[in-house]
C-alpha cells in the first residue's frame, strides 16, 4: 500500500520522524465541544449518535473542521463488541455504561450474537473516509479484550476490576474462552472497519494496570499479540497502536510482546524513562496530563515542552494520556495546538 505524502500521522506510524509531531487528541469528538452537546441533546442519547452514521460521521469530522487535528477518530465505543456479542448496551444519563446480562452470572453461550449491529459503525467510516481531507488520517479502534471483559463481567465500569480479575483466576478456561470470543470478534471488526476505509486502528486497554505481571502477560500481552497476529494476517499495511493504560513497568514488555507498530503513553509514564526504556525506533503516542490541559497557563506549557524534548529522536504522535475532559476550555486546545505547532 502506497500512502500519500501528505498523511503525516499515518507516516509518522509507519516510522517516520518529524520534527512537529502529528497531533490528536483522544476522545476528542465529545462533550467539551458545543458543537458534540448541541448534535447530543437533539438526538437523546450516546449510543443513538453512535449507531447513526450521518450523526457519527458529523461528530468524526467536528474537531478536525474546529481544530484540524492530524487524525480523526471514529465515533463509536469499544462497548459496541459486547452488544454485538449478544449483550444488551445502555447509558445511564451521568453514570455510564450498563451491559446486560452480567458475565459473572450468565454463561456466554446463553447470549444471541448480533452482530448486525456493527453494521452502522461500518457505515459511518465509508462516510468518514469519503469526505476527510487527504492529509487527514482517519483512525479506526475497539477495545482490548481485557479490558472489555472487564465491563461484561461486572456490567459496568468499576473501582478495581475485582469481578474479572476473581473469574480469571477461578475461572481460567471459562475466562479464557471469553477473551478466545472477544479476540474473534475484534478480529474481524477492525478488519471491517480497515476495508470500509480507517488508515490504522487502536486497541484501547484502559484497564491494562490493574493486573500483576502473570497475569498482564496472560490476559493483556497474549490476547493483543493474537489480534495483531490475526489482523496482520489480513491486513499487513494498516498499523495498529497499543494503549495499554496504567502499564508503567510492563511498558516495554508490551511492546516487545505484543507486536505493536506503535505504543500508546498514559501520563503517570515519565516520557524521559519512556523513551529510554522502549525500543528505539519504536513510534509513541501521548502523554500529556489531560488536567495539564485543562489548567492551561505555565503547567500546560512546560508539561509540553518536557513531552516535545524527550520524544525529540523517536517517531512521536503529540496526544493526551487519556481522554480530554469534558470541561476543558476550547482555547487551552487551540494554546497546545500553538505549542505544538509552533504557530
Ligand atoms: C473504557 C472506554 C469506554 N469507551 C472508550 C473506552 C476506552 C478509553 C477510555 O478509557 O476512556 C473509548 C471511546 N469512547 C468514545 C470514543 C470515541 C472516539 C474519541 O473521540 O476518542 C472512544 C475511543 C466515545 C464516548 N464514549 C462515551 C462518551 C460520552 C457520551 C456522552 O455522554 O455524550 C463518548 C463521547 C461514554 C462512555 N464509554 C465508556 C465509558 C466508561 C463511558 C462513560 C464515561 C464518559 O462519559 O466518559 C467505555
Amino acid at each position: 500500500m502506497s500512502v500519500p505524502a501528505s498523511k503525516k500521522l499515518l507516516q509518522v506510524l509507519q516510522g517516520q520522524q518529524e520534527d512537529i509531531p502529528p497531533i490528536w487528541l483522544m476522545r476528542q469528538a465529545g462533550r467539551y465541544l458545543p458543537e458534540y452537546r448541541t448534535l447530543r441533546a437533539e438526538k437523546g442519547g450516546f449510543l443513538e449518535l453512535a449507531y447513526d452514521s450521518d450523526a457519527a460521521s458529523e461528530i468524526t469530522i467536528q474537531p478536525i473542521r474546529r481544530f484540524g487535528f492530524d487524525a480523526a477518530i471514529l465515533f463509536s465505543d469499544i462497548l459496541v463488541i459486547p452488544h454485538a456479542m449478544g449483550q444488551d448496551l445502555w447509558f445511564e444519563t451521568g453514570e455510564g455504561p450498563r451491559l446486560a446480562p452480567r458475565l459473572a452470572q450468565t454463561a456466554l453461550e446463553d447470549f444471541t450474537p448480533a452482530p448486525e449491529r456493527l453494521a452502522p459503525v461500518l457505515d459511518t467510516v465509508r462516510k468518514v473516509s469519503a469526505t476527510l481531507a487527504p492529509e487527514t488520517t482517519f483512525l479506526g479502534f475497539a477495545g482490548s479484550p481485557w479490558t472489555v471483559a472487564t465491563y461484561m463481567a461486572h456490567g459496568q465500569g468499576s473501582k478495581d476490576q475485582s469481578e474479572a480479575r476473581r473469574m480469571a483466576y477461578a475461572e481460567p478456561e471459562r475466562f479464557g474462552a471469553l477473551i478466545e470470543a472477544i479476540i474473534t470478534a475484534t478480529v474481524d471488526y477492525l478488519a471491517g472497519q480497515i476495508e470500509a476505509g480507517v488508515d490504522a486502528v487502536q486497541l484501547f486497554d484502559s484497564w491494562a494496570g490493574s493486573l500483576s505481571p502473570a497475569q498482564f502477560e496472560k490476559w493483556v500481552i497474549a490476547p493483543n499479540a493474537e489480534i495483531v497476529r490475526r489482523l496482520k494476517a489480513r491486513h499487513p499495511d494498516a498499523p495498529i497502536i497499543g494503549f495499554p493504560k496504567g502499564a508503567g513497568g510492563k511498558l516495554a514488555a508490551y511492546a516487545k510482546g505484543t507486536g505493536v507498530d506503535a505504543i500508546g503513553l498514559d501520563e503517570t509514564v515519565d516520557p524521559h524513562w519512556a523513551n529510554r526504556e522502549l525500543p528505539k525506533g519504536l513510534p509513541v503516542q501521548g502523554n500529556l496530563d489531560p488536567l495539564a490541559l485543562v489548567s492551561g497557563g505555565a503547567d500546560l506549557t512546560n508539561a509540553v515542552d518536557n513531552i516535545l524534548s524527550a520524544f525529540a529522536n523517536r517517531p512521536h504522535i503529540f496526544n493526551l494520556g487519556h481522554g480530554i475532559l469534558p470541561d476543558t476550555p476550547i482555547e487551552h486546545v487551540e494554546k497546545l495546538l500553538n505549542l505544538v505547532r509552533k504557530g
